[in-house]
């Protein structure tokens, strides 16, 4: 049986006061969230260190969205693994397209974050997705299984997750069709060495898709990014059905 995950992005969004703000709304609506799940909020650097002390003790886990694979070092912006998980960072996501776009993130480079993230004791989340010009010339399936070969060197595939994210469904509203996530969820996991890397979708995920997309066999959860930044909507999606 293959792990539940929610993730939210919170992408560069939230300072603590409004952070606080949110959970002190969010957490209450846990209550009755089946324990089949995981939970987990990936929020800017500076919101880390409220997060942790006020999900002690809850289910939520705390995740970052970056990681640099040096320890320690003269890389002013980049933060290290043992700088996380000593504030209680559990996962980090690594790859997304937003980075790949702006920070000149390379498979390469995201091949060095993710076995350094292992390194440290985080579960790094993939990201891996095409964008709707790589779409429309039918490269999706070349693109992803270039995305994973050079992404995956030397990665423990049992501390992983995966987000397949098509470019043109982030932050769009157009989301990609469950049963074509699923398709490309499939084919991810054809490419990989361990059947159970928990696979998520990402993109335009809301309170109003989220049980759709959950009752695809292959899709083991999403990386929510909009969505993730108000308290009842992702409420909403972390019970979904
Ligand atoms: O990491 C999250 C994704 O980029 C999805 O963002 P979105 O839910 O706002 O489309």
């Amino acid at each position: 049986m293959r792990k539940k995950v929610i993730a939210g992005n919170w992408k560069m969004y939230k300072t603590q006061a409004e952070a606080s703000e949110f959970l002190q709304k969010f957490l209450h609506s846990l209550e009755e969230t089946p324990d089949d799940r995981e939970i987990v909020l990936c929020v800017p650097f500076t919101d880390l260190g409220i997060l942790s002390k006020s999900l002690h003790g809850s289910r939520v886990q705390l995740g970052a969205q970056n990681v640099h694979w040096e320890e320690q070092g003269a890389y002013t912006g980049e933060i290290s693994g043992p700088m996380l998980t000593e504030i209680g960072v559990r996962y980090v996501i690594i790859g997304h397209s937003e980075r790949r776009q702006y920070f000149n993130e390379t498979d390469e480079t995201v091949n060095l974050r993710l076995k350094a993230a292992q390194l440290y004791g985080l579960t790094p989340i993939l990201c891996v997705g095409e964008s709707k010009q790589q779409r429309d010339a039918l490269e999706t399936e070349s693109l992803i299984i270039s995305q994973l070969a050079k992404g995956l060197v030397d990665v423990d595939q049992n501390n992983l997750i995966i987000a397949y994210e098509p470019i043109w469904a982030i932050g769009t509203g157009d989301t990609c069709e469950s049963i074509e996530a699923n398709r490309v969820i499939g084919l991810i996991r054809s490419q990989l060495t361990n059947a159970n890397v928990p696979i998520q979708y990402g993109g335009s995920v809301k309170a109003n898709n989220i049980d759709e997309i959950m009752a695809q066999p292959e899709i083991d959860g999403a990386l929510v990014g909009g969505a993730s930044l108000e308290p009842d909507s992702f409420a909403r999606i972390v019970n979904y059905q």
